[in-house]
């Protein structure tokens, strides 16, 4: 008895997978946990028989003196431990790196003798080339008895995962990909290697090549085996993300998704021909994902913590929001912004207009996607380029009202006509109505979305955190407003109340050019900084009027609304700083601090102003 094989896992294997649990608990849903057992059930149920077999068969061994005694199918328990621990480690590190992938927009509608029959078909012959050349070793007993094991063991796995997902092996980014497999194998060869020195196991010499790994002197076959075990990890879970995003994407075949697909529902996803895809879903969402990875850097980094359905409708939502804002921001004279808001009223309005009531008194919902007036008024009216993301607004999951107040919220900016001072912003209540449009609305429609998706709160608190949201979407719309000031002044607007200007014997056409100038008089930068100043004032108000019903939102869309909220009240946070500089026009939060106010945002409860 000894415990040099459960020093290995103490000194090498254990430290990772405590650092890995560490940097991914934030991150980690039921989900991720059903896939984390799934995976170590079958790498530990796949990989015992053919272990046993090795160890009766003396291709390899362990020195009594080197292991603690127990064993399962004559394997050392501290071996039974590695498949669980390398298994763990590879999932955790696959999931961290690939969080931020929205997996659906890689799936790929196939056509009739297109290049992925041709890729499939290629990657399944040479995988039964290997399989057929490992039989072949296993037949005559000698040098490649070792290697001919290890390929003919994982091979047929491989072959299966890849006839189930070669598209999304192909497609996913490297990080998905590759890079889970390599770090993992580079570390377990290092490892591997120093065990094999030390005598913790050995390899017998009759059925091994005798070639080696330069540099670490690590046996071929032990390369191979760490190689192709974490590929058959990785493989697995992109596997399983091809059927989610599958079961996820195409409500048409699937109409519901259980929170936890049962393995039977995962195997018909991945079975579910991919000629059968609506690639108009998947280019709509991949054309929506664009808008927003472009365009803000906060709800883009906040939408990677949500999941599932609902992730998908946020994009879309965003994606509308945003369509409208340019389209009416970037019109080229006032007559055609007009002309942009009563396209938008009458598109919302063919998008609602569909569901028919019946003699009874049933409604009959429109469809997701409306092939009918809305389509069609959307193709002779909209942008080729914005179509498909405004025809998948997920509209009958969100009352129509606060789309018609966004729109009212937009059309308040035409009021800048001729200059800052014919300002629709009189007051700060005038603020306050300006604000519950343009974001009161998104919060309203945001919420109604996370309680379709997850059911169950009661009436009362709903109002609740719908009252509480509205509050937060003003809060950010001030922050907005902080952080845009010279932008906006750019375009001869200014949102700070006449009232607040007065204060400071100011109008706000004096503003909007105090704000263009850069040759300012200290006195008359105090009085902007003031302005901003009290802006976040009012913003953190609202937040931490609010901040709390986000802890009453049902518990899987909790953390990733933290996540929204405060990776964009950190913009306010950046701007109070002391002495914070604003550069180009804009407050920036650099991208460490992004991903570190998110991490925290994701542990717990934040309700921080500083
Ligand atoms: C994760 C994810 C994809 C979320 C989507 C959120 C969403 C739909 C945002 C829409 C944004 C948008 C373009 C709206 C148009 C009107 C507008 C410009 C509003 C301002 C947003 C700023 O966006 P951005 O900085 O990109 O815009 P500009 O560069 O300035 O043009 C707003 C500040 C409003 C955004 C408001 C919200 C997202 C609501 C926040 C509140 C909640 C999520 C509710 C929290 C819940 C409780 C219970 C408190």
């Amino acid at each position: 008895m000894g415990y040099d094989y459960a020093l290995v896992h103490l000194t090498y294997t254990v430290p990772p997978a405590i650092l890995l649990s560490i940097l991914y608990a934030p991150l980690c849903t039921r989900l991720d946990l059903y896939k984390i057992v799934f995976l170590i059930t079958i790498a530990v149920t796949s990989t015992i028989p053919w272990d046993s077999y090795l160890i009766r068969n003396s291709i390899w061994s362990y020195p009594d003196n080197a292991v603690m005694g127990p064993k399962i199918f004559d394997i050392p328990v501290e071996e039974v431990f590695f498949f669980v621990i390398q298994t763990f480690n590879t999932t955790l590190l696959y999931l961290l790196l690939s969080k931020p992938t929205l997996h659906s927009i890689y799936l790929a509608k196939e056509k009739k003798n297109d290049k992925w029959k041709v890729l499939k078909l290629g990657g399944q012959l040479g995988l039964a080339l290997i399989i057929k050349k490992s039989i072949d070793w296993i037949k005559t007993p000698g040098e490649y008895t070792y290697m001919g094991l290890i390929l003919v063991w994982a091979s047929p796995f491989l072959l299966l995962l890849w006839t189930l997902a070669y598209q999304f092996l192909v497609k996913l980014p490297l990080v998905s990909t590759a890079i889970p497999i390599a770090i993992p194998t580079l570390y377990l060869w290092v490892v591997d290697a120093l065990a094999l020195h030390r005598g913790t196991w050995v390899i017998s010499s009759g059925t091994k090549t005798g070639l080696y790994l330069p540099g670490i002197g690590l046996e071929a076959e032990e390369a191979v085996f760490f190689f192709l075990t974490n590929c058959l990890i990785v493989f697995g879970l992109v596997a399983f993300d091809n059927a989610l995003a599958v079961l996820n994407t195409f409500p048409a075949h699937f109409p519901t998704v259980p929170s936890l697909p049962t393995p039977a529902l995962l195997v018909r996803a991945l079975l579910l021909p991919a000629a059968a895809y609506d690639d108009d879903r998947i280019l709509g969402l991949r054309q929506s994902v664009q808008r927003l990875k472009n365009k803000s850097r906060s709800f883009y980094l906040a939408s990677g913590t949500f999941s599932g359905r609902l992730r998908i409708d946020l994009i879309h939502l965003y994606a509308f929001c945003r369509i409208a804002d340019d389209l009416i921001d970037n019109a080229k004279s006032p007559a055609e912004a007009k002309l942009w808001i009563l396209k938008l009223r009458k598109f919302v309005e063919f998008a609602y207009g569909e569901a028919k009531k019946g003699p009874d008194g049933s409604v009959t919902p429109a469809t997701d996607i409306n092939q009918g007036a809305a389509t069609l008024f959307a193709m002779n009216n909209f942008p080729q380029d914005t179509l498909l993301s405004l025809l998948y607004l997920p509209t009958q999951r969100m009352d129509k009202e606060p789309l018609f107040e966004l729109i009212k919220g937009f059309e308040m900016d035409l009021a800048f006509t001729k200059d800052a001072n014919s300002t629709p912003i009189k007051t700060e209540p005038d603020l306050d109505q300006y604000g519950a449009r343009v974001a009161g609305t998104v919060a309203h429609l945001c919420i109604q979305l996370v309680l379709h998706h997850y059911p169950g709160l009661s009436e009362t608190a709903s109002k609740r955190v719908m009252a509480a949201g509205h509050d937060m979407g003003i809060a950010l719309q001030y922050t907005n407003i902080a952080r845009d000031l010279k932008v906006d002044a750019e375009n001869g607007r200014c949102y700070v109340p006449i009232s607040w200007l007065k204060r400071e014997k100011m109008t706000p056409e004096s503003f909007v050019s105090a704000l263009r100038s850069d040759k300012n008089e200290e006195f008359v930068e105090k009085r902007i900084e003031k302005q901003r100043l009290h802006l976040l004032e009012r913003a953190f108000g609202l937040y931490e009027k609010s901040v709390g019903a986000i802890e009453e939102l049902p518990r899987p869309a909790r953390a990733s609304m933290r996540v929204a909220v405060e990776s964009y009240m950190q913009i306010g946070r950046e701007l109070r700083t002391p002495g914070y500089q604003v550069k180009a026009g804009r407050a920036t939060v650099p991208t460490w601090k992004r991903i570190t106010v998110a991490w925290r945002a994701l542990a717990g409860p934040v309700h921080s102003t500083r």
